[in-house]
């Protein structure tokens, strides 16, 4: 099938947000529908569009607004909460270039080497692992540098939107156990007290000549278990599904979220759901900027990544690992090859 043809699927997850609310031990006729397709889109694409998770479309709207307010603020606002450059993937903003994600040149289909540096701007904050907890931080809370020219205005609404990803991803790690043949609180002891991290982003238009060659997010993989992505209507991103087809994964309707399978989850199945290659060579259209807003859902800092536990009778893949020296190793590999 042409990949014009394809597209990602949209999966109401109603049953799951339910059952993992009310915390029933067994799951229902519902879930059990629900968490076949799951299981289909994550083995075949590792990435679905998500409706019914149950955050309110205001919830969505302020964080997008929140997220337009910051890279609208002028340089020495942004600037006075710089991430720093030498903490790896740290709190705060990063500027145009800070980042090539393209680090095993996984987008090869593009033309030319990506010489440059990732042309998005981001600002990032999140829950880290223990070891990587800024001064003064305690283990379990938000760690950000909050810019202060935007108060309560700013911060409330990513609190509020980071507090309901972690909602819905405990619901789809639930749809995940499910699907796996599992009890469904399979893996809510490692989702209880999760790392996460919420990276806004901002990509400049590209009709300026001196983005010509750049590239908006060079092809990566997620390291975390899951991502939630939430986007502008402008579009540009693209997936590579695994016959090496890049499939479009604009946002699929004002209400829903895109969902995709990190390489920790690839890990911990033995590779049964399929963590996929993305990227954004420009925004979809040349004269508009694009917004977005990922949410990294990393587990908790002792989740014993071990395919065993998931897959017992298969032969692992991959050696077990801690969450927390996981996303270290990948932060820390990542660091080393960016030379921006
Ligand atoms: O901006 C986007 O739509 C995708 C962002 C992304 O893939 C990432 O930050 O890992
Ligand atoms: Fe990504």
């Amino acid at each position: 099938m042409s990949s014009a043809k394809r597209a990602l699927p949209v999966i109401d997850i109603e049953p799951l947000v339910s059952g993992s609310a009310s915390a029933s031990a067994v799951a229902s006729a519902h879930e059990e529908t629900t968490a076949r397709s799951l299981d289909s889109a994550s083995r075949e694409y590792g990435f679905f569009h998500i409706s019914g998770h149950g955050i309110a479309p205001s919830c969505i709207s302020g964080a997008m607004r929140a997220c337009g307010d910051f890279f609208h603020l002028p340089l020495e606002h942004k600037l006075l909460v710089r991430a720093d450059p030498d903490a790896g993937e740290g709190t705060g903003w990063e500027p145009s270039g800070a980042q090539k994600l393209d680090e095993s040149r996984l987008g090869e289909g593009i033309d030319g080497e990506q010489t440059m540096g990732d042309l998005k701007e981001s600002y990032i904050l999140g829950r880290p692992a223990t070891s990587q907890l800024p001064p003064g931080a305690k283990p379990g809370e938000l760690a950000a540098l909050w810019p202060t020219s935007l108060g309560a205005y700013f911060r409330d609404p990513l609190v509020q939107y980071h507090d309901e990803c972690w909602r819905v991803s405990v619901a789809l790690m639930r749809g995940w156990a499910i699907a796996l043949g599992k009890p469904p609180d399979f893996f809510l002891r490692d989702t209880s007290d999760p790392m996460t991290k919420l990276r806004l982003l901002y990509y400049p238009p590209v009709e300026d000549a001196r983005y010509a060659e750049a590239i908006g997010l060079g092809a990566h993989c997620d390291w975390g278990a899951l991502t939630l992505l939430t986007q502008d209507e402008v579009g540009g991103l693209e997936v590579c599904a695994a016959d090496g087809a890049w499939l479009p994964a604009n946002r699929a309707g004002s209400d829903t979220l895109l969902v995709n399978v990190g390489d920790m989850l690839q890990r911990w199945t033995n590779g049964h759901f399929r963590s996929s290659p993305h990227r954004l060579l420009k925004p979809a259209t040349a004269e508009a900027s694009r917004t977005s807003i990922a949410f990294f859902f990393n587990c908790n800092v002792d989740a014993n990544i071990d395919p065993r536990q998931v897959v017992p009778h298969e032969v692992p893949k991959w050696e077990p690992i801690l969450a927390e020296a996981y996303i270290v190793e990948r932060a820390t590999a990542t660091n080393q090859q960016s030379d921006v």
